[in-house]
């Protein structure tokens, strides 16, 4: 069994994606990873290419690492038969969510005064210009992430929002939504064969409460979803294709996996993380390999901690359940390279490098 997860932006990706490596290493599978040029993405936000495959990471059982989808590119890497999933959020929470985290990065987000994403919304075409750097940010992220054109509304062409949903479902065999998490991974162990156990997880890459809005008028989602036309659309259309599905497993059955699931989770979060797990900032945390990337100083993404610093008789699969997309990438990299033995094998040179993707910024160690 082959799987590919296409991790779209800020809608929980993490979180699936650390499943499908804890998977990987478990059954001794192999993850397709990144050239190091392409540093942990595979050179997002450019079109997935095979080239951006780290050759130790070929053939790939599983994939699960940010990329702007190209059907044929990935046909080209992974073997026949895979299936496909990935998974959407709610356009305004999502949108709410990119608007900080990427505010520093994205020229549509910098240019509006005090960061306010209801400046921003009011009228976005005062601060977006289609084709600037990181540009796909800021506009139908979903749909750019899934290798469609963010730049057209289904106002103007619905047609175009049709055919895009077609080709999406032509390809993923699962759909999952962000807001209906454990339904989701309910949904994905059934169609991968696997147990309950192989979903397990903890909440990767969350904001703290300090650094998002509580809760998003209804003026403001609105206004999020308008913008997004497209990824409305996307959305509105998949979440009741995932309800439909959900119906057709037999709701109550998934709702008792998922209820069994909550359980089980806890469970594993107090038996690693101590009897109270709790999600702390990335200057709390002591154990280096569980410290979160931090996209800006005004941004806090948190993370769980072993007790004592890692010190204490906590085992690697609490260290792999709680670990970054950063160092978990880079971890199966060196582990990947090492059992194929290819150290001394030249990579390749990417013809046209890709832009930098972005990078952390450093922090004090206190932090704020
Ligand atoms: N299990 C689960 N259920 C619901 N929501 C979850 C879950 N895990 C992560 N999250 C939220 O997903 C946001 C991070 O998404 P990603 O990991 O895809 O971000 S990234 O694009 O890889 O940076 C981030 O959202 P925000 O906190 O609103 O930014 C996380 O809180």
């Amino acid at each position: 069994m082959t799987v590919a997860f296409l991790k779209t932006h800020k809608t929980a990706g993490t979180t699936v994606q650390n499943i499908l490596f804890r998977f990987a290493e478990r059954h001794n599978l192999t993850v397709a990873l990144p050239h190091p040029s392409c540093e942990h993405q595979f050179c997002y936000p450019r079109n997935f290419s095979a080239h951006f495959v780290h050759p130790a990471t070929r053939p790939p059982h599983v994939l699960a690492s940010h990329l702007r989808f190209d059907r044929a590119e990935l046909e080209r890497l992974m073997p026949p038969g895979t299936i496909y999933v990935t998974i959407l959020r709610e356009p305004a929470a999502m949108f709410e969510s990119l608007f900080s985290y990427y505010n520093q990065y994205c020229p549509a987000f910098r240019r509006v005064p005090n960061a306010s994403l209801e400046a921003f919304l009011r009228a976005p075409e005062a601060y977006y210009r289609a084709g600037e750097h990181f540009a796909m940010f800021a506009h139908n992220t979903l749909a750019y992430d899934l290798g469609g054109d963010n730049e057209r509304s289904p106002r103007d062409d619905a047609a175009y929002l049709a055919g895009l949903i077609r080709q999406v479902e032509e390809v993923f065999s699962l759909v999952m939504i962000a807001e209906y998490f454990d339904e989701s991974l309910v949904l994905l162990r059934r169609l991968l064969a696997w147990d309950l156990d192989d979903v397990l997880y903890a909440k990767l890459n969350a904001r703290a409460a300090s650094s998002r809005l509580a809760a998003i008028p209804a003026a403001l989602a609105r206004a999020a979803r308008a913008w997004n036309a497209l990824d409305a659309g996307l959305y509105d259309h998949f979440n009741a294709t995932f309800w439909r599905r959900v119906a057709s497993a037999g709701r109550a059955c998934v709702e008792r996996e998922a209820r069994e699931l909550r359980e089980a989770r806890e469970r594993l979060l107090r038996r690693c993380f101590g009897d109270e797990p709790v999600l702390r900032p990335a200057a709390q945390i002591r154990t280096k390999q569980l410290q979160p990337w931090q996209p800006s100083r005004k941004v806090d993404i948190m993370g769980y901690d072993l007790p004592n610093g890692g010190a204490g008789p906590a085992t690697e699969a609490c260290l792999k359940l709680a670990m970054p997309e950063v160092q978990y990438s880079s971890y199966l990299l060196r582990k990947q390279k090492r059992r194929g033995g290819v150290r001394a094998r030249p990579e390749p040179v990417l013809d046209n490098p890709p832009p930098r993707p972005i990078r952390a910024l450093p922090r004090s160690p206190q932090g704020h």
